[in-house]
């Protein structure tokens, strides 16, 4: 691993990296944020997903979520979005697709069944690689916002025991029917729905065997509220399976980091609790 920077805040230390993948067959850069408690014992991790067009960037400088975490002593590992470093065709003409718009899945299609594995990377890869190097525990929860609010969703649902919690800010809730997923799952994925649907939360969420209460924010504001994000499709989802849910429609909030830095603190204690913390 390639340190790239190290910068102090709120008492801990955020940290940048570079790593040859084996997951996605390349470099990835991703930072991790150490509280001051992890010099002296090692602290539980939440690993956030960001959505399309980010970097491990986004968060670490716009959701405010340093000071909680230093509180708490949580610490929080921020992957990219998707493999950098190939040039498919098609890979870096739109914001939804290709770079930066991995969906967390594993493609199937060439060529991005190549590198295209980011699932594979984010729920086994890159806690690994934390683990072994870092002072964290293999107490991990997950959450993210919109193609990483979906990210984090799937990845605990499709792994019982691997998280201890779960939540989401505007995720894509029902990829399979909505044009975000539906481009991206065609183009990793194929042509044939039904293979869909095991990237789906809305049809994981009825044979999950698992069932960790979900907490999610929405802005009702929100641009991409009603044509790709879809929350009444996760209400409707959770109710016939009982899945527990906490969603909070937030009034005025809209899609971006103003409106994760509002609500981060909640969802850092939500997953604190949970970690015992
Ligand atoms: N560029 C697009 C919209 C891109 C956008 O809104 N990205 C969001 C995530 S959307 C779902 O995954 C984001 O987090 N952007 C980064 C940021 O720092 O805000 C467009 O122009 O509409």
């Amino acid at each position: 691993m390639e340190l790239l920077s190290s910068t102090k805040v709120s008492g801990g230390w955020l940290k940048r990296y570079r790593h040859e993948s084996l997951s996605v067959k390349g470099d990835m850069v991703f930072a991790i944020f150490l509280p001051a408690q992890a010099e002296s014992a090692s602290v539980p991790v939440l690993y956030w997903l960001s959505g399309l067009t980010c970097t491990d960037e986004n968060f670490s400088q716009k959701a405010g979520a340093f000071k909680k975490a230093a509180e708490l002593g949580l610490a929080i590992v921020m992957p990219d979005t998707s493999p950098r470093g190939t040039d498919y065709p098609g890979e870096h003409e739109s914001y939804d697709f290709g770079s930066g718009a991995g969906f967390y899945v594993n493609a199937t299609v060439a060529p991005y069944s190549n590198t295209y594995h980011m699932y594979d990377y984010v729920v086994k890869e890159l806690p690994t690689l934390v683990e072994e190097h870092f002072p964290v525990t293999d107490k991990r929860s997950i959450s993210g916002h919109s193609m990483g609010g979906h990210g984090a969703l799937i990845c605990a649902l499709k792994n019982p025991g691997r998280y201890q919690s779960v939540s989401a800010f505007a995720p894509i809730t029902n990829p399979t029917q909505c044009p975000w997923g539906e481009k991206a799952f065609t183009g990793y994925l194929g042509d044939d729905r039904e293979v869909w649907k095991a990237w789906d939360t809305c049809e994981l969420i009825a044979t999950a065997s698992e069932r960790l209460p979900l907490l999610v924010d929405q802005g009702e504001a929100d641009n991409f509220l009603e044509e790709q994000l879809k929350p009444e499709a996760l209400e409707q989802a959770c109710e016939k399976a009982g899945h527990e849910l906490t969603l909070r429609r937030q009034s005025g909030y809209d899609h971006s980091y103003f409106f994760i830095s509002s609500f981060i603190d909640d969802h850092l204690a939500h997953h604190a609790k949970a970690l015992g913390l």
